[in-house]
């Protein structure tokens, strides 16, 4: 059974979160499921790499508190020699004094201790950028893979484009996450290390820590949130800021932008739009700057708060001056680390609702599907292709782009498809090979539904060449190739494809011949003329060995030598293959075996060149018209 559904539901299936509010605490928290999905990724990436990075910085960790403590055994000794006497007279009375051995013993370690530290940190973050850099690499594979598995549908639904766009970006950005994740895994245990010494001397200090750094990080959890849903809610416009960029600098649309004068218009737009998402950021920035100020100043006081109790108590004689410097170092230090830890934490949170872009944009899963077990693709077709009762709507479209449509493409016949503007020609071919599933009706190949049969196989087994066909900025050989990409490297294919769609004469002409660059984008490129490029394209047709070959408006523009020449050809070459064309030049359409002709998306009738001039109906009118322009 087709699938039914009308259009309502079909936009439905991929429903937007977006949030024009900004995101209430649970559903920043919820973001966070997104973290072991991240760090098993970066797991698979590379285990050596996440191992070595982590295991060092847990050593890592553990150093500052060391150095701290060594740093209050000095300053203890220090003030023991003080209180002994007898200073020596230079340096080198120091070194040969034994009474001084210990204390040199305790520079020695923390300059071991420094040592170490900066080393270990070199090493981890070069552990951290090619664990990064891989993920990077990996993740926009999967991400264009992913992107190419998807439905011709998906990419024309402005939604899914911004989630692309939103997704690319999470990736750009994303590689610091795993930096700051890991960070956020150190500090964890540097600071339990600094807590525990803290915990041993002055207690109640932990709890005027935690009254000092809580409203910093609300405050952060909150501008990141915010930041975030700017950076949704303006998604469209800055995917149109990027086409604006695009449409006023690129090879393609260079010479169309100049004759009309176009720039002017173009940049204003541009500096419109942006200054509007540039007033959207500011507004957050600028709150986040007075009220992260506040915050900090908050935590500045419970520092010194701090600090003023220690200095207070060691002048009571609780503590000893080393026992001072460690507390203050230890209050100071864990202030900062848990402001940073913290921090770190929204940050993380808000990192991980853009990745919550890439995950749900890798869910999307496509809906035109090989079959669990396909039914083998018939050698040679022998029924043709069955249209029974097709209908098919655009999402969100009220109206049926084409409906009733019903016909066979006998195995073997030359079927031509005529029609004004708009009149679903394109669209049948896009439902033939099987870009668009029907919403109505079925679509049989030799007596069985297009969906039962492989899709590669039957995309394979179908040549066609649209309308709007790229024009690939590669060498010629490749722009032929692009029909079979597989055998890129037999020239002697690519040749003979060529000289059946007469771009074997353009080719020649060449500097380079087939390896000439074709396109102005790089370096030595040459462009074509219009003709030229079609000929090009008509040529990855008789790449494949297609059993069916359709031409959408193939011939637009040729001249009039060229077309009855590739003409010619085709009615040779097709020779027991089903082809479709789309044309306008009824030139092209006088050669069919039979023409369809569809009026607001259906058949309004079929029949042979003679049968409907003789009919006098719609197809009759058409070709008197055109025919009167030459008389
Ligand atoms: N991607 C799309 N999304 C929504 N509507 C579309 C889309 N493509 C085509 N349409 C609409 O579907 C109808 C049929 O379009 P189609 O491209 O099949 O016409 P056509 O006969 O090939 O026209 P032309 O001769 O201009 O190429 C038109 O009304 C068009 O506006």
């Amino acid at each position: 059974m087709p699938r039914q559904y009308n259009a309502g539901e079909r936009s439905r299936r991929r429903p937007m979160d977006t949030p024009s509010k900004p995101l209430n605490l649970r559903q920043r928290m919820a973001a966070l499921r997104n973290v072991p999905p991240f760090l098993r990724d970066i797991w698979r990436t590379s285990p050596v790499l996440a191992v070595a990075s982590v295991a060092l910085r847990l050593v890592r960790a553990v150093l500052p508190v060391a150095t701290l403590y060594v740093g209050k055994l000095i300053i203890d000794e220090v003030t023991h020699l003080l209180h002994l006497g007898g200073a020596p007279a230079d340096l080198s009375s120091w070194l040969g004094n034994g009474a001084f051995h210990h204390l040199w013993m305790l520079l020695a370690l923390e300059f071991a201790l420094a040592v170490s530290s900066d080393l270990l940190g070199r090493v981890v973050s070069a552990c951290d950028s090619l664990l990064s850099d891989l993920y990077t690499n990996e993740a926009s594979v999967k991400l264009m893979e992913h992107a190419a598995s998807l439905d011709l549908e998906d990419f024309e639904d402005a939604d899914l484009q911004d989630r692309l766009d939103r997704a690319r970006r999470a990736l750009a950005g994303r590689s610091m996450l795993l930096s700051q994740l890991l960070g956020q895994a150190q500090d964890v245990v540097t600071i339990v290390s600094f807590a525990v010494g803290l915990l041993i001397y002055a207690p109640w200090l932990i709890v005027l820590l935690l009254v000092a750094v809580v409203p910093a990080f609300v405050g952060e959890m909150h501008f990141n949130a915010q930041s975030y849903a700017v950076n949704f809610q303006w998604t469209p416009e800055r995917r149109e800021l990027d086409y604006l960029r695009m449409v006023g600098a690129s090879a393609q649309t260079a010479k169309e932008v100049k004759s009309f004068g176009l720039n002017r218009f173009l940049i204003d737009r541009f500096a419109q739009l942006s200054q509007s998402i540039y007033r959207a950021n500011r507004r957050v920035a600028l709150r986040r700057a007075s009220w992260g100020g506040l915050f900090t100043t908050v935590g500045t006081i419970g520092y010194y708060a701090a600090y003023a109790i220690i200095a207070f108590r060691t002048v009571r004689g609780d503590f000893t001056i080393g026992d001072l410097t460690f507390l203050a170092g230890s209050f100071r230090r864990l202030r900062n680390l848990l402001e940073s830890l913290l921090t770190g934490f929204s940050q993380v949170a808000s990192q991980a609702l853009y990745l919550d872009d890439l995950f749900s944009f890798l869910r999307i899963r496509p809906e035109i599907l090989s079959p669990q077990q396909p039914r083998p693709f018939p050698h040679p077709i022998r029924q043709g292709l069955t249209f029974e009762n097709v209908g098919f709507r655009y999402p969100d479209a009220e109206r049926w782009a084409v409906r009733h449509l019903d016909f066979t493409l006998r195995a073997g016949e030359v079927l031509a498809l005529v029609g004004e503007n708009g009149a679903g020609k394109t669209t049948l071919v896009k439902l033939l090979s099987r870009l668009y599933d029907p919403d109505e009706g079925r679509i049989l190949l030799d007596g069985h539904p297009l969906a039962e049969y492989d899709l590669a196989e039957l995309r394979a087994n179908i040549g066609v060449i649209f309308q709007d066909y790229v024009r690939y900025y590669f060498t010629a050989s490749d722009n032929i190739a692009v029909g079979r990409i597989e055998q890129r490297d037999d020239d002697v294919r690519i040749s003979e494809a060529a000289r059946r769609s007469i771009a074997d004469a353009v080719i020649a002409r060449l500097p380079k011949g087939y390896e000439q660059m074709l396109g102005k984008l790089f370096k030595e490129g040459v462009d074509l003329s219009g003709g030229e490029w079609q000929k090009i394209a008509i040529a990855r047709a008789y790449m494949r060995d297609a059993q069916m070959l359709v031409l959408d408006e193939p011939t637009a523009a040729l001249d009039a030598r060229s077309e009855f020449e590739v003409f010619q050809r085709f009615k040779e070459l097709s020779q027991g293959r089903s082809a479709v064309i789309i044309s306008h030049r009824f030139s092209t359409v006088r050669m069919a075996d039979r023409i369809i002709v569809m009026q607001r998306g259906q058949i309004s009738e079929i029949g042979s060149h003679k049968e409907l001039l003789a009919a006098g109906g719609h197809y009759a009118e058409l070709f008197e018209l055109q025919a009167a322009g030459y008389r």
